[in-house]
């Protein structure tokens, strides 16, 4: 049984970086994480990466050779990538051990979370070969000044559970920018009752009637459940990923490996 994140989100939202902290944290405390690039437009990495889709597409080639910009030419990857998950993915995930831990960094095109099939078909695969994996979405916490855009990032979110069907963890990164704290708790765990009011505020009243059924939607999804991630605390990293190892039961032994870890070493 292998473990596996998939580190999705919008652009920009800190995924990368996640994946950078992650790495470092787990080789302090000596764990062993892969990482794996799956952003065809990535050019610079602060961990080493172990498998890499650049190595089966190049975006700047099918940019040239098919006169695509640079969104349609990353589709195109992801789909030349579908095409290959049997060959490709198969003999690539051949290169890692049976429990071995994998963390997949994303592009950040909305779509491909949302509607396209290339990551829902992904995570079949690696489901076929054996991995638990855990979706790790993450919203940059800039998007919560404002009632509208945190209901959007829930949304884009709540798309991302609905399309890839996998255990989600929703994470609010970049809490270094945050300036006023008790602006965000009330957007950590909200009640929706009155993320509602505040929405009815800031909109039309012809939305009331839309603003009801949304909040509805995100409650019955229970979904609007965010964990702050501030990449200066060992301690906020950890508790990250405690969080997710839970959603891929990351086994007892792991427990043993992590247990010099001491939280104190912090700031
Ligand atoms: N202050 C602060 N800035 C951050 C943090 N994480 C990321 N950033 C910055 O946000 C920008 C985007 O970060 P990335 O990690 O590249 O974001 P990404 O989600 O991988 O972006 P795409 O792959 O292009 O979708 C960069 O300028 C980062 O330095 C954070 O925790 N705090
Ligand atoms: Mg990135």
């Amino acid at each position: 049984m292998g473990y596996a994140q998939l580190v999705i989100g919008p652009a920009g939202s800190g995924k990368s970086t996640y994946c950078s902290s992650l790495y470092q944290h787990c080789e302090t405390i000596g764990r062993t994480i892969h990482m794996v690039n799956l952003d065809p437009a990535a050019e610079n990495f602060d961990y080493p990466v172990a498998m890499d889709i650049r190595e089966l597409i190049s975006l700047d080639d099918v940019m040239e050779e098919l006169g695509l910009g640079p969104n349609g030419g990353l589709m195109y990857c992801m789909e030349h990538l579908e095409d290959n998950l049997d060959v490709w993915l198969t003999e690539e995930l051949d290169n890692f051990l049976d429990d071995d831990y994998l963390v997949f960094d994303c592009p950040g095109q909305i779509e491909l979370f949302s509607h396209v099939p290339v990551l829902r078909n992904f995570v079949e695969h690696l489901k076929r070969n054996n991995f638990n994996v855990c979706a790790v979405y993450l919203l940059d916490s800039q998007f919560i000044t404002d009632v509208t855009k945190f209901i959007s990032g829930c949304m884009a979110s709540l798309s991302a559970m609905v399309q890839l069907e996998l255990p989600h963890v929703n994470i609010l990164s970049k809490m270094d920018l945050v300036t006023n704290k008790k602006d965000i708790e009330d957007y950590l765990n909200p009640d929706s009752r009155i993320l509602l009011s505040e929405l009815n505020q800031h909109m039309a009243p012809q939305f009331a009637k839309l603003n009801k059924s949304l909040m509805e939607l995100v409650d019955e999804y229970s979904m609007v459940s965010f964990v702050p991630l501030d990449l200066r605390k060992n301690s906020s990293i950890q508790y990250v990923l405690g969080q997710i190892d839970v959603c891929i039961q990351y086994g007892e032994d792991a427990e043993v490996k992590i247990k010099d870890f001491d939280p104190e070493d912090d700031d």
